[in-house]
C-alpha cells in the first residue's frame, strides 16, 4: 500500500553574489532540509541561482543536462537519496532560452524538465515591467511523474495565473502541483497565495509555490511568502520574507477526503463543456 504521508520541504533561498556561491547555500539548506527535517521531496524557488532579469538569463544560461547547477543538484540528490525539484535557472538548447525546472530522482537521475509555458510579460508602469517573452522561448511540455504513489506536475509562477493550466494537470491525474515561483512585491500580496488557493481548490490538489527569499537591493524584489495548500484550499503553511526552510508532512488521505466529500471532479459536464488539451 502507498504510504499516506510525505515529508517535503519548500526551500525559500536566499540571493548570493555568484552563482557558485547560490549553488554551494542551496546544498547546505538541502541537506539540512533532508537531515535535519526529514524530507523527502526538496523544492527550490525560480531563478535562485541569478539574478532574475532578461540581461541575466544570457549569461547565466547552462545547458540541461550537463551544467554547472544540474550537475550539482543530481549529485546531492543521489548522495540524499531524495526527489529534488530543482527550481528554475535558464537553460540554452539550440541557441534558444528557456526558464526551465529540472527534476531529478533518488538515484541522481534527471527525471525531466519542464520549460516554463506561460512567459511573464507584465506592465504596471512604474511598479512593474518584464519581458521574459523578449528573450525567452516558451515550453510547450508538462511534466508529471510520481513519488510513492503520488502524481506530482510542475509548472513556473506565471503559469499559476491560468486555471485551464492545472486543469490539464487535474486531468492527466496530477495531485499534487508545484511551481517555483518569484512574484513581486505588488501582485505577491494580492494574488500569490489567493492563487494557491484557488488553483488547489479547483482541482482537489495540493498545491505549493516555493519563492526566494526577499532581497531588497536587487532591481526585481521577489515577494517571498512560499506557500502551501491543501486539497481542501487552506494553506498549511507559508514563509515570511526571509531565507527559511518551510517543511511539512502531506497527508495523502485528505486527497480521497475531498474528492468522496465534495466530488466536483466526477460532476463535471462534459457534455455541455470541455477542456481539450491539444498535441
Ligand atoms: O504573475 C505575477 O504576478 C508574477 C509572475 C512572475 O513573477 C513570474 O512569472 O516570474
Amino acid at each position: 500500500m502507498a504510504p499516506s504521508k510525505l515529508k517535503i520541504a519548500l526551500l525559500q533561498l536566499g540571493s548570493f553574489p555568484t552563482k557558485q556561491a547560490a549553488i554551494a547555500n542551496a546544498l547546505t539548506q538541502i541537506r539540512s532540509a533532508v537531515k535535519d527535517k526529514g524530507a523527502k521531496l526538496v523544492i527550490l524557488p525560480e531563478c535562485w541561482n541569478s539574478t532574475y532579469s532578461t540581461d541575466e538569463f544570457g549569461r547565466s544560461a547552462e545547458k540541461i543536462p550537463g551544467g554547472e547547477t544540474s550537475l550539482a543538484l543530481a549529485k546531492i540528490a543521489e548522495e540524499l537519496g531524495i526527489w529534488l525539484v530543482g527550481g528554475t535557472y535558464p537553460e540554452v538548447d539550440a541557441g534558444k532560452l528557456y526558464n526551465t525546472c529540472a527534476v531529478f530522482g533518488p538515484k541522481g537521475e534527471l527525471v525531466g524538465k519542464y520549460r516554463k509555458m506561460h512567459l511573464f510579460d507584465m506592465d504596471i508602469p512604474g511598479i512593474c515591467t518584464f519581458s521574459e517573452s523578449s528573450v525567452l522561448t516558451p515550453g510547450k511540455e508538462f511534466l508529471t511523474f510520481s513519488v510513492e504513489g503520488l502524481k506530482i506536475g510542475v509548472g513556473i509562477c506565471y503559469d499559476q495565473r491560468f486555471p485551464e493550466f492545472a486543469a490539464v494537470y487535474r486531468q492527466l491525474g496530477v495531485d499534487f502541483l508545484i511551481f517555483p515561483s518569484a512574484f513581486d512585491t505588488y501582485t505577491g500580496p494580492m494574488h500569490f497565495e489567493l492563487i494557491a488557493q484557488a488553483r488547489a481548490l479547483d482541482n482537489s490538489m495540493f498545491v505549493a509555490l516555493c519563492a526566494p527569499a526577499r532581497d531588497t537591493t536587487k532591481d526585481y524584489v521577489a515577494y517571498g511568502y512560499s506557500t502551501l495548500c491543501d486539497p481542501w484550499g487552506r494553506v498549511l503553511c507559508r514563509a515570511g520574507e526571509k531565507p527559511e526552510i518551510l517543511s511539512a508532512e502531506l497527508d495523502l488521505t485528505l486527497l480521497e477526503d475531498i474528492k468522496k466529500k465534495i466530488p466536483v471532479l466526477k460532476q463535471k459536464r462534459n457534455d455541455v463543456y470541455e477542456l481539450v488539451k491539444k498535441k
